[in-house]
């Protein structure tokens, strides 16, 4: 069991501030190193957050198993954009008269995913992590006493094991996480005698673990060597067809980017496409898959597969009665849980609920700092808390989250800081909404893109959630094959853009926009919901014709002002 260092606030103590000591106490080989703040996991989260924290003279410690920048940049937002971007601009080139039809070469799009993530290969990441002044620790770590993480050499292979069956997933991406990929080939290796480190954290742990696939409990499903979303990003060769299972975000994104690569794509969902969404989204982009020659089969659930000769054979219930698919691969694609196993969280000193609770995710409040534990030590972002689920919204997590610790612990000022927001809540006092420290956006004013050829992007409440909410809504539609901007797009052009007005206080609580490249249209939205412009100053943000973005004008028209 590691020693564990009890100094506390602003010792210096027998480890030097954020620098590997000598300090070998109490654990037979392991190294005791001390910091204010220790970040577990270098995904885009934990980067953020550790770059965040570090800006008030705090020493902080990043520990990463795989590769600094995390699942966004590697396996997951930036490999999968790169399959995607090739299909949707040839089918908006097919539909612009006079010009020539475009082809994709399979080949050199992997060439491009190849260069997107950097070969696999982090070291730009970890540049710019030293860079800052935060010292990456490359490991596995795990909680062993309140404010102590044990640092284990043999990374790589516990988070596979984690993310077992199908594949981990994980991505990088922007600012701190948006330098080159790495490769597992730690430069900061937990000890050079490959005995763990032992971390002590003065003021704060910070679990940033991410997320891993679930996979489906269908007979024969593991001995199918099923495609998690890892391998579908990291493909090498691309099927002659693939059967895809599940209906959200990922198993729509990846059929449209494989069926315009060339395989022969079926869709099995058990339900209707993108659930969570606006419906007529999940209709478009299903209509759109059907055109690029997707099989969409609606209604299906797996409930046997095998893989004899190479092949798989997928058995199915659903339309008809069911019936068996076959293709070179199946990525099954039904969701994702938070990264909490193995972790060491029962010696966080977590309440009982909260450890039954972790399956489902950690438990925070709006600065991120976990409810319940002594001391108030503990905190998380990301993926990890099992709620939102994307790399833009985990990073403001992140920002909130960093700055909170850095305004409780920090002795610097920050430039900038004072300057807006006031001061922090004591810890365990709830920030008031909107306030610097609050995560409140998380809740009425998250936000998500569907990269598909025919996109979907959405902000805040759907028309069913407000009404679930018990706001009095109005629901506005615009069909954007009506508007100018999109005519000129290309004769096919279409599309739907829908605002929900709570009818109390004449704002927009919800936004979502399907069509080919809306996605730009989105931030507009997500402004006016923040913001919660009234409509009738809305009205006066008159927006630029031809463009797209006439489908404000529309949608107000359609309001009636
Ligand atoms: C196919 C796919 C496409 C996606 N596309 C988008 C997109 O376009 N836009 C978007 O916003 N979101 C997208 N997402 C979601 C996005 O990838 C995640 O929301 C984001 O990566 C979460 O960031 P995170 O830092 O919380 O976790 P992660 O990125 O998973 O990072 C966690 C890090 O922690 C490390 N780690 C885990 N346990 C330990 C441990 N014990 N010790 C040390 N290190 C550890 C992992 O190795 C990993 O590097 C996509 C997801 C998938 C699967
Ligand atoms: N562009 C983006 O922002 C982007 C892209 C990809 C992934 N992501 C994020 O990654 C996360 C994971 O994506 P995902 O698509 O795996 O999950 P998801 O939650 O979006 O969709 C899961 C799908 O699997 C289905 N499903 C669940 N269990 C099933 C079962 N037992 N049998 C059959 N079907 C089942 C669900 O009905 C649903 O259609 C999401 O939270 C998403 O936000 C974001």
């Amino acid at each position: 069991m590691a020693n564990v260092n009890t100094t506390n606030s602003t010792d210096k103590d027998q480890t030097r501030d954020g620098v590997p000591g000598e300090d070998r106490r109490g654990h037979e080989h392991s190294r005791q190193e001390t910091y204010d703040v220790v970040v577990l996991g270098a995904g885009p989260v934990g980067e953020n957050v550790a770059d965040r924290a570090s800006r008030t003279g705090l020493s902080v410690a990043i520990v990463e198993a795989e590769l600094a920048g995390g699942e966004c940049s590697y396996w997951a937002c930036m490999p999968s954009k790169a399959l995607l971007r090739p299909g949707a601009v040839a089918a908006a080139a097919r539909d612009v008269p006079g010009v020539s039809a475009p082809s994709i070469d399979g080949a050199a799009v992997l060439a491009h995913r190849d260069e997107v993530v950097h070969d696999w290969d982090d070291s730009g990441q970890a540049d710019w992590i030293e860079s800052t002044g935060i010292t990456l620790v490359r490991g596995f770590g795990r909680i062993v006493a309140p404010r102590t993480v044990e640092v284990e050499a043999t990374a790589v292979s516990r988070v596979e094991d984690d993310a077992s069956s199908a594949s981990g997933d994980s991505a990088s991406n922007g600012s701190p996480s948006n330098g080159s990929p790495s490769n597992g080939s730690p430069s900061n290796e937990s000890s050079a005698d490959g005995a763990p480190r032992t971390l002590v954290a003065r003021r704060a742990v910070v679990v940033a673990t991410g997320s891993v696939p679930r996979l489906p409990d269908v007979p024969g499903l593991l001995r199918a060597a099923p495609w998690g979303s890892r391998e579908a990003t990291s493909v090498e060769t691309v099927p002659a067809s693939l059967v895809v299972v599940g209906g959200g975000v990922v198993a729509v994104e990846m059929a449209d980017a494989f069926a315009a690569l060339g395989s022969h794509v079926t869709l099995l969902a058990r339900s209707g496409l993108l659930g969570a969404m606006e419906s007529f989204a999940g209709e478009q982009v299903a209509e759109s898959l059907r055109g690029a020659g997707v099989d969409v089969v609606l209604g299906a659930s797996p409930s046997r597969v095998d893989r004899t000769d190479g092949r798989v054979r997928v058995a199915y219930d659903g339309p008809d009665g069911g019936a068996v698919v076959e293709a070179d691969e199946i990525l099954v694609a039904t969701g994702r849980v938070p990264r909490t196993t193995d972790l060491g969280l029962e010696a966080a000193g977590l309440p009982a609920d909260a450890l039954e609770d972790l399956p489902r995710g950690l438990g925070v409040d709006a600065t991120g700092l976990v409810r319940g534990v002594d001391g108030d030590w503990l905190y998380a972002s990301g993926d990890v808390l099992g709620s939102i689920a994307t790399t833009h919204q985990g990073k403001y997590q992140a920002r909130v989250c960093g700055d909170a610790i850095a305004a409780r612990f920090g002795t610097d000022e920050r430039e900038g800081v004072a300057a807006w927001g006031g001061s922090v809540p004591a810890a365990g006092t709830d920030p008031e909404p909107w306030t610097r420290y609050a995560s409140t956006a998380d809740g009425p004013a998250k936000t998500q893109v569907v990269f598909t050829r025919h996109q979907v992007a959405a902000v805040g409440l759907t028309a069913a959630q407000a009404r679930e909410e018990g706001l009095d809504v109005r629901v506005v539609d615009v069909d954007l094959a009506g508007v100018a901007g999109g005519y000129l797009m290309g004769p096919s052009y279409g599309g739907t853009a829908r605002i929900v007005v709570d009818e109390a206080r004449h704002v927009i609580v919800g936004a979502t926009f399907a069509g080919p490249e809306v996605a730009e249209m989105l931030h507009a939205a997500t402004v006016a919901v923040v913001g919660e412009v009234p409509l009738e100053r809305l009205w006066h943000a008159v927006p630029a014709y031809p463009t797209v973005s006439e489908a404000w004008l529309r949608l107000l028209e359609g309001y009636g002002l």
